[in-house]
């Protein structure tokens, strides 16, 4: 069962994610980074390989597309904000980048 992100969670595994270049989204309990490669063929290949974990995990990003630069926002649409799957998701989305 999917549970909103704890107060203590938020602290532990939020907070470094804030301190990476994620944001929380203004009005909503949810995080945004916007990710920026050499060109739409670079996005695309992250795109490609995020979608796979995404599917893998039944967790799916909100994202945006022009050309180098992909924005993405993280949310569990089935508790009304953040929940584990979101810091997780994030972390992965990270590391295909890093
Ligand atoms: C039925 C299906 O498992 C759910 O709708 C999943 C799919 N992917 C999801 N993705 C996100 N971001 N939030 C959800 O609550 C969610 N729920």
């Amino acid at each position: 069962m999917t549970e909103k992100l704890s107060d203590t969670a938020r602290k532990t595994t939020l907070q470094p994610l804030l301190e990476n270049g994620w944001s929380m989204v203004e009005g909503r309990d949810a995080i945004t980074k916007s990710y920026t490669f050499g060109d739409f063929v670079e996005a695309m290949g992250f795109m490609t390989r995020a979608a796979l974990w995404a599917e893998k995990w039944n967790h799916h990003p909100e994202w945006f597309n022009v050309y180098n630069r992909v924005e993405v926002t993280l949310s569990t649409h089935d508790v009304g904000g953040l929940s584990a799957l979101d810091t997780k998701l994030a972390r992965k989305f990270d590391g295909l980048v890093a």
